[in-house]
C-alpha cells in the first residue's frame, strides 16, 4: 500500500532517540544538517536519477555520467555550496566519475607535494575546474611496487625541461581512473634520471590533452582500459591506460616540496622525508576508511529493513510468520555487520583526527608521527574494505533470492565497491606494511624507546604475556578494560611470538617472506585492537539524546565479542582465554543480539539515507517491498515486448523443429 509505513512498529519499538543518534553518526548537528540537506536536493533533482544504470551500454552509461557531473557542478556553482556541501553532493550523487578522483587525488597531490609557488599556479585552475586532473602511477607492470615503475623523467638541461618517456610495454600507465577520456591533465609518477643516475620516483605534471579540442598532445597516446567487473558500477569511471614518446614538460613541472632539481641540473633533497612522495595515498586511505562505514551501513541498511518486512516459517494457527530478522542466525550474520558499520564510523572519525594531526606535524617539520600514520591509514583501509566487501555480500545473502536482483541495489554496490580491496594498495601488501611496523615496534621494546600512540599496549608486554583473562560470568565481558586487555594480549603475544620466529632465519628479508601469512594474521590482530579501543574511547565522551550511549554500548560489545567468536583460534592459540570464557563469550554476544534486536530498524534510520541513495526496492524506508518489486520487473527492457526479439530467429524454429521431430 503506497503511503503506509509497512516498519512503523518497528520504528516504534526502538529504545533510543533517533534523531540525536542521526547526529552521532553524522558526527555533529552541523554535518548532519548539511547532509540531510543536501541528499534531499539530489533525490529531487531528476537529472540525478540513477535507476535506469544498470540497462544501459557502456557508451551511453559513460555519457550519463558526464551529463550528471556537468550538472553536479552547474548546481554547485549556481547554489555558490562550499567545500563541504560540494563533497557531500558528489557522495549522494552515488556514481563513480572522473571528478572522485580530480578532487580526491588530483587536487590532494598538487597539494601535498607542490611547492608554493606551485600550489599558486595549478590550484586555482583545478578548483574552477578549468583544468581536470587524475593520479597515473600504476603501470602495466607494476602497481604494488612504487619502486619499480618504469616510466622515466629525463632531465635536459639544454632546454630546462624533463622529457617524459615509456620505455616499455609494462610502463604504460594503466588504471588511472578519468585517465582514459576526460583529463586534461595528470600527476604521473617517473623515476627522475639526470646526467644518467637515477634518482627513484617523483611526481610531475603533465598536460595530456589539448584545451581546445581535447585530443592528445603530441607524444601522448591515451585511452580507456575496457569493461570492469558487474554491469553498470564502475564502468562510469574511464581508466585509463597512457603512454609517452619523449614528452617534454617545463622543468617547474616537477612536483618539488619533497626535492628539487635546479637549473644546472642539481638533485636536492629537501629535509622532509622521501615517503612524502608517497603522501596522497596515506591521505585517500584516510577517506577510503570513512568511505567505507557508508558502504557498509548501506548494505546493512537495506538487509536489515528487509528481514523485518521478509516473513518464512513460524506461522502458529494460521497466524502471520516469522519476520527472518527474528532468527537467531539472521541475527549473528546481521548485527555484527550493523555494530561494524558503527565501529568503523568512529575509527574513520579518529583517523581523520590522526590525519590532521600528522599534516600539521609535517608543516613544522615534525615527521615524528608519519610512521604511525602509515602503518594506521595502511592497515585500517585493509582491515575496513575488506570486511565491507564481504559485508555486503552476505547482506545480499541475508535478502536471499531478491538480493540477487539489481532492484536490491545490492550487486552494483557490491561491483562498485569491491575493488577498494585493492585500489590505494592491494589489502595484502598494505598489512605486510603493518607487520613491518610491528615488528621493528618489537624489536625497539628493550632499547629505551617507549612505543607511542596506537603500539602503546607494547609498552606493557610483559604484563600482557602473562595477563589471565579475569571472566568468570557473561557479563563480565561487558566491561571495557577485560574486552581491551584479551585484544592487547592477543595482538602483542601474536607479534611478539612472529618476532621470536624472525629471529629464526639467518637473513631477516627471508624470514619475513617466509612468515608473511602469520605477519599478516598478527597485522590484522592490530588493526582490530585499534577499532575496538577507538569504539571504546568513544564511548567515553558525553553522548547525549535518551537511550543513545546504551545502543551505542550494545553495538560496541557486538562488535568486540563478535570478532572474539571469529577469531577463536587466535585468542585460543595465545591462551589470552580458556576454552570456557569463550562460550561464555558467546552466551553474552547472543543476549547482546537481543538487547539489538528491538532498535535495529531505528538503528538503521540513524544512517539518514533517502531512498535514493539506497537505490533499493528491498530497503524502502517504508519497507513497502512486494508491490514495487512487482513493479520494478515490467520494467526490465525485456518487457518491453511481450514477445521477445529472436523469437522469430531462434524460438520458433527449434520449437517447429521439435514439432517436426515428433511427427516423423
Ligand atoms: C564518494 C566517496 C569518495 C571517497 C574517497 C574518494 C577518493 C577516491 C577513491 C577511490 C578511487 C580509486 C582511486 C585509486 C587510486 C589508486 O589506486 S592510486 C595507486 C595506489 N597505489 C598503491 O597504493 C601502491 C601500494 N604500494 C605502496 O604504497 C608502496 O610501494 C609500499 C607497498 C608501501 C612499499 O613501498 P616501498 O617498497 O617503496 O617501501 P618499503 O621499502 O616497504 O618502505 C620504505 C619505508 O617507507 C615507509 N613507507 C612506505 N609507504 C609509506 C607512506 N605512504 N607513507 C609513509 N611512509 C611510508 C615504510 O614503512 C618504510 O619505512 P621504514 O624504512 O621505516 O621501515
Ligand atoms: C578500480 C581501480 C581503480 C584504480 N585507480 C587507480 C588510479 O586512479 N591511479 C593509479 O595510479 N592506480 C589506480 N589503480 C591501480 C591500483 O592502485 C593497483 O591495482 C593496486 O595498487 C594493486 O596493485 P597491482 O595491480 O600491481 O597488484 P599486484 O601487486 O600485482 O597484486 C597481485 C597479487 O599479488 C600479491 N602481492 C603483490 N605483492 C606482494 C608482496 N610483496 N607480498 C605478498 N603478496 C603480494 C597481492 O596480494 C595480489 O594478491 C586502480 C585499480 C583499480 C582496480
Amino acid at each position: 500500500m503506497e503511503g503506509v509505513d509497512h516498519l512503523a512498529s518497528e520504528r516504534s519499538r526502538a529504545q533510543f532517540d533517533v534523531e540525536e543518534m542521526k547526529v552521532v553518526w553524522a558526527g555533529s548537528r552541523h554535518a548532519l544538517e548539511v547532509s540531510d540537506r543536501i541528499s534531499r536536493l539530489v533525490a529531487s533533482d531528476p537529472a540525478f536519477r540513477k535507476d535506469n544504470r544498470t540497462s544501459l551500454s557502456r557508451k551511453e552509461l559513460f555519457k550519463n555520467t558526464l551529463r550528471k557531473t556537468a550538472h553536479a557542478w552547474k548546481r554547485i556553482t549556481e547554489l555558490r555550496l562550499s567545500e563541504e556541501e560540494a563533497s557531500r553532493l558528489r557522495f549522494y550523487v552515488d556514481e563513480p566519475a572522473f571528478t572522485d578522483l580530480h578532487w580526491g587525488m588530483f587536487i590532494p597531490a598538487i597539494k601535498g607535494q607542490g611547492t608554493e609557488e606551485q600550489l599558486q599556479k595549478w590550484l586555482p585552475l583545478a578548483y574552477k575546474m578549468q583544468i581536470i586532473g587524475c593520479y597515473a602511477q600504476t603501470e602495466l607492470g607494476h602497481g604494488s611496487n612504487v619502486q619499480g615503475l618504469e616510466t622515466t623523467a629525463t632531465f635536459d638541461p639544454q632546454t630546462d625541461e624533463f622529457i617524459i618517456h615509456s620505455p616499455t610495454l609494462t610502463s604504460s600507465k594503466w588504471w588511472p581512473g578519468g585517465l582514459g577520456k576526460v583529463s586534461t591533465h595528470a600527476v604521473i609518477y617517473a623515476r627522475l634520471i639526470i646526467d644518467g643516475k637515477d634518482y627513484g620516483v617523483n611526481g610531475f605534471i603533465v598536460q595530456l590533452r589539448s584545451m581546445d579540442d581535447h585530443l592528445p598532445l603530441p607524444g601522448i597516446t591515451v585511452g580507456d582500459i575496457g569493461m570492469k567487473f558487474g554491469s553498470g558500477a564502475y564502468n562510469t569511471m574511464d581508466n585509463g591506460v597512457l603512454r609517452f614518446d619523449h614528452v617534454r614538460i617545463p622543468r617547474d613541472q616537477m612536483l618539488m616540496r619533497v626535492s628539487q632539481v635546479t637549473r644546472e641540473g642539481k638533485f636536492v633533497q629537501s629535509n622532509v622525508p622521501r615517503q612524502l612522495v608517497y603522501g596522497t595515498m596515506v591521505y585517500v586511505r584516510q577517506t577510503i576508511v570513512a568511505d567505507a562505514s557508508c558502504a557498509l551501513s548501506r548494505a546493512v541498511c537495506i538487509a536489515t529493513r528487509y528481514s523485518a518486512v521478509r516473513r518464512q516459517f513460524g506461522s502458529q494457527n494460521g497466524g502471520v510468520e516469522t519476520q527472518v530478522i527474528d532468527y537467531k542466525t539472521q541475527q549473528s550474520r546481521l548485527f555484527p555487520l550493523l555494530a561494524s558499520a558503527y565501529a568503523f564510523r568512529f575509527v574513520g572519525e579518529w583517523l581523520k583526527w590522526l590525519y590532521t594531526d600528522v599534516t600539521q606535524r609535517l608543516q613544522a617539520n615534525d615527521f615524528s608521527t608519519l610512521p604511525e600514520a602509515h602503518a594506521c591509514t595502511a592497515g585500517l583501509k585493509s582491515l575496513t574494505t575488506s570486511a565491507t566487501a564481504d559485508g555486503i555480500e552476505e547482506c545480499r545473502k541475508l535478502c536471499g533470492g531478491h538480493g540477487y536482483l539489481c532492484s536490491s541495489g545490492l550487486p552494483e554496490l557490491f561491483a562498485v565497491y569491491v575493488p577498494a580491496c585493492t585500489y590505494e594498495g592491494d589489502n595484502i601488501v598494505l598489512l605486510l606494511q603493518v607487520a613491518r611496523f610491528l615488528m621493528k615496534t618489537v624489536s625497539q621494546l628493550g632499547s629505551g624507546k617507549k612505543p607511542v600512540g596506537t603500539t602503546a599496549y607494547m609498552g606493557r608486554v610483559d604484563q600482557l604475556m602473562q595477563c589471565h583473562c579475569a571472566v568468570q560470568r557473561a557479563e563480565d565481558w561487558l566491561k571495557p578494560s577485560v574486552i581491551l586487555e584479551a585484544f592487547e594480549a592477543r595482538s602483542a603475544r601474536m607479534s611478539v611470538a612472529c618476532a621470536q620466529n624472525l629471529t629464526n632465519f639467518a637473513n631477516p628479508e627471508e624470514g619475513f617472506l617466509e612468515l608473511s601469512a602469520d605477519l599478516t594474521e598478527a597485522a590484522v590482530a592490530h588493526c582490530q585492537l585499534i577499532v575496538v579501543s577507538k569504539f571504546i574511547e568513544k564511548l567515553k565522551q558525553d553522548i547525549p539524546g535518551k537511550g543513545v550511549k546504551e545502543q551505542l554500548e550494545i553495538l560496541c560489545n557486538i562488535y568486540a565479542l563478535f570478532l572474539l567468536h571469529k577469531h577463536l583460534g587466535d585468542f585460543l592459540k595465545t591462551g589470552c582465554i580458556s576454552p570456557k570464557q569463550a562460550s561464555l563469550a558467546n552466551d553474552q554476544l547472543r543476549s547482546l543480539y537481543s538487547q539489538a534486536r528491538p532498535n535495529a530498524i531505528a538503528l538503521v534510520d540513524a544512517f539518514d539515507y533517502t531512498d535514493h541513495f539506497l537505490g533499493s526496492v528491498l530497503g524502502r524506508y517504508d519497507g513497502n517491498v512486494y508491490p514495487k518489486l512487482y513493479e520494478e520487473a515490467w520494467k526490465d527492457p525485456l518487457n518491453d515486448s511481450v514477445v521477445p526479439d529472436g523469437y522469430q530467429e531462434y524460438i520458433r524454429p527449434m520449437l517447429k523443429q521439435q514439432l517436426r521431430n515428433a511427427r516423423l
